[in-house]
């Protein structure tokens, strides 16, 4: 951007994830509405945390209510919700926190978009797969109700569109493996890649 000169600051991510014992990063998860993102990105975040990793969670409680709160559901909405969402977790791997991100983030081409900007060796993609009618079966936001009966236009799934992830880093069936062995596997995986030093 013109006439913007970045400063050159000492400190850096790879200084502050030696202080802080392992790597910074960011997990993505991605999925319906209702397919398990929060649930399992709040168990994730449970058992790192108690492994004393610094953790930071995203999801739209704290995004959408806040930050982006002047953005709705229609596509260039959603873009702009998650490019905002990219650069703030891009900002929290220089502070030297594992970034949990639970966004539906429906389009491949967005997702490539948040890849981008958090940079592909700092991104973990987690694909909730789970079918639509399991979804529409929990309803535990009543959500799914509302947009069958058109009180919510462009809702994912219904009348918008979600298009599966092509080649995810991690994909959890929610309907085939139990909940705590999934939360075990991805643990795992985020474990090898935190790099954790004592
Ligand atoms: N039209 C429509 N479509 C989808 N979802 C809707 C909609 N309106 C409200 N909600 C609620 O908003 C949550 C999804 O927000 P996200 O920021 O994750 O969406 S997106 O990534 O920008 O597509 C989503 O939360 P989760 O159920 O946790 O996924 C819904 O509760
Ligand atoms: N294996 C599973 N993984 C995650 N959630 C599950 C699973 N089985 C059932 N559920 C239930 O599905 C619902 C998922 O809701 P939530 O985590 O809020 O989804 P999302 O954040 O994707 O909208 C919760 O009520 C959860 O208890």
């Amino acid at each position: 951007m013109e006439n913007i000169i970045p400063h050159d600051f000492h400190i850096g991510k790879t200084d502050r994830n030696k202080l802080n014992g392992h790597n910074s990063f960011v997990v993505w998860f991605t999925g319906l509405s209702g397919s398990g993102k929060s649930t399992i990105a709040n168990q994730v975040e449970n058992e790192l945390f108690k492994k004393g990793i610094k953790t930071f969670s995203l999801d739209g409680d704290n995004i959408r209510k806040g930050l982006n709160n002047n953005l709705g559901f229609s596509a260039a909405d959603r873009q702009e919700n998650l490019r905002r969402i990219a650069e703030i977790s891009k900002l929290f791997v220089e502070s030297g926190s594992l970034v949990i991100a639970s966004f539906i983030s429906p389009l491949e081409k967005d997702r490539e978009m948040i890849k981008e900007i958090i940079g592909k060796d700092d991104f973990i993609e987690v694909f909730i797969k789970t079918s639509l009618e399991e979804c529409e079966r929990r309803d535990i936001k009543g959500l799914y109700k509302k947009a069958r009966a058109g009180e919510i236009k462009n809702f994912t799934g219904i009348d918008a569109p979600y298009e599966n992830p092509i080649n995810p880093d991690l994909e959890v069936e929610t309907e085939k493996e139990n909940l705590e062995d999934a939360i075990k596997r991805i643990v795992l995986r985020l474990e090898d890649k935190l790099e954790i030093r004592v």
